[in-house]
């Protein structure tokens, strides 16, 4: 727990901010305070308001109502540069790099130090080198930020801030996107920047984080404060508590049914490097109906390529993967992936991607458009090449009152939900088309704690109606508490795979670390 001892002083101020977009209020007399030298942590369910309230904060926003002050001035930010000049910066769950230029012109990007519009390079490159070596942050200075893991990706934004004198560094669920021993990495960048005296502010959903790093522990509820408090004043449950207005219970893994029949068979799947990582190599594994299957591996072990070939994706370069669904399906190296991924939809497959921004929704459709993915060559949505819209519409309503999807309707345009509701709607849609297997990657991502333990019921019931999970997650605790069995790749290989019982986190954690790389 961090140390409490010492006084701080209030260096953020924000008091009686309100903020509505149309009919929804976001923030209602919002007052929260945030000292210097500490790290204030903002939690609460999804659409709160802790996006916005730190919108606010970084000038993305403009509030109707209340003031902002930084270190004893007010301030009225118009722009998210009025916000940096006044030295608060914000760090975003998506990185916002620019793929093909080398991470310290990452660095300096709009902020370049330079006489008569002259970028002097040697000066720039070996400002950023410097102040990476001062927080900690060993990035490549000169190689492409689009070539980097997320986890170096997102320390260069942290730089990015740095570099522009932020005192105020807000960092919005920023451990969502990082593996167990990346998150690591982030936290020792956080006690840096607390010792240099940065006030840091951090929204994240995963309370044990929270109670490990936060000073103060600030709980949204409906764009209000509910609660404000001293971590040394906080236990998990009473603040899980705080969040969701009451206790969350276990979920229900039922009576473990006779193993079913087979309904995926992954047999000796071969895949050269996509990128970086070691591609795949003899994967063989089946998953059967009634069965919830786990799928961890630190990234860049192969696990993802593992779910883009069985998802239909990409195609291997040897092996098979049958899908024996509603009909049955093989995919071998000869498959075109722009008709495999539909062949496999018809045939039963259902697929969460991990990304959602990039496959997930269409961003500046309405939510109806986003509902229809994987069901344009139903003639119930769309007929002769046209959208039936009263149908579409209506699936999206459905979604949105099935999955708790805090939306105003299926009208909205995806980018007005926050981010959470956005993940819901997602996850939602893919349970509705009763799948007989369901590929779901990282599907609590950005969920709050109540509601990311309904949906780990709803996998639970997907496998308990005689259908059949893969849940791939960085989340140890998730998938010991949902898989009946969990299977770990490390270095391209599948290394273990075994019933829950006889895992611990322990076992887990030496299998992803290739610490009992056995094959299976
Ligand atoms: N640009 C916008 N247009 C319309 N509504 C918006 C917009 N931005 C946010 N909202 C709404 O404001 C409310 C608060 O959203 P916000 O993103 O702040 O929640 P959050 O607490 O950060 O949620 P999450 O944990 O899911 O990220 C939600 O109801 C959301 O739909």
């Amino acid at each position: 727990m961090p140390d409490q001892q010492s006084p701080a002083v209030s260096y953020v101020e924000l008091a009686g901010i309100s903020k509505s977009f149309g009919d929804v209020r976001a923030l209602d007399d919002v007052t929260v305070t945030a000292p210097q030298g500490r790290v204030t942590a903002i939690v609460g369910e999804n659409g709160a308001g802790k996006s916005t309230l730190m919108k606010v904060l970084s000038g993305v926003v403009t509030p109707d109502r209340g003031t902002v002050r930084i270190g004893g001035v007010e301030r009225h930010f118009r722009t998210t540069r009025d916000a940096t000049l006044a030295g608060v910066g914000m760090v975003y769950q998506e990185t916002a790099l620019v793929a093909a230029m080398s991470v310290w012109e990452n660095v300096v990007l709009g902020w370049e130090p330079g006489q008569r519009g002259i970028l002097r390079r040697k000066h720039a490159r070996r400002t950023v080198g410097e102040l990476a070596e001062r927080y900690s942050l060993p990035v490549p200075l000169d190689a492409h930020a689009g070539d980097l893991p997320v986890s170096i990706q997102q320390q260069v934004e942290i730089l990015k801030v740095l570099y522009r004198n932020a005192d105020v560094v807000i960092l919005d669920e920023p451990t969502s996107v990082l593996t167990p021993q990346e998150r690591e990495g982030l936290f020792a960048a956080m006690l840096n920047l607390q010792a240099e005296g940065k006030t840091l502010l951090f929204i994240s959903h995963k309370l044990d984080e929270v109670l490990a790093s936060a000073h103060h522990v600030t709980v949204m509820r409906h764009g209000r404060i509910v609660s404000s408090q001293r971590n040394d004043e906080l236990d998990r449950r009473g603040l899980a508590r705080s969040i969701v207005g009451r206790d969350i219970a276990p979920i229900d893994l039922g009576t473990r049914p006779e193993r079913g029949a087979t309904v995926l068979s992954v047999q000796h799947v071969e895949l050269g490097a996509l990128h970086e990582g070691p591609g795949i190599r003899e994967a063989s594994f089946e998953v059967a109906r009634g069965e919830v299957v786990g799928v961890a591996g630190v990234s860049g072990s192969g696990q993802h390529e593992l779910l883009q070939v069985i998802s239909g994706l990409v195609a291997p370069d040897a092996g098979t993967v049958v899908l024996d669904g509603r009909t049955r399906k093989e995919v071998d190296s000869a498959s075109d992936p722009a008709a495999t991924l539909p062949a496999l939809r018809k045939a039963g497959m259902s697929h969460i991607p991990a990304d959602r921004n990039a496959v997930g929704t269409l961003r500046r459709r309405p939510l109806w458009f986003s509902a229809l993915v994987g069901r344009l060559d139903d003639p119930e949505y769309c007929r002769r090449g046209v959208i039936r819209r009263p149908a579409a519409r209506a699936l999206a309503e459905r979604i949105i009152r099935e999955g708790g999807v805090k939306a105003s309707g299926p009208d909205a345009l995806p980018e007005s939900l926050s981010g959470g509701n956005l993940q819901k709607f997602i996850v939602q849609r893919e349970l509705l088309s009763d799948p007989v297997l369901l590929v779901a990657e990282e599907p609590t991502h950005g969920i709050d704690i109540g509601a990311a333990r309904d949906l780990r019921q709803k996998l639970r019931d997907v496998a308990a109606d005689g259908g059949a999970v893969l849940l791939a997650s960085t989340d140890l605790d998730e998938l010991l508490e949902t898989c009946d069995r969990i299977i770990v790749v490390f270095d391209g290989r599948i290394v273990l795979d075994a019933d829950r019982q006889d895992c611990t986190e322990e076992s887990l954690g030496a299998a992803l670390t290739g610490l009992s790389a056995v094959p299976a």
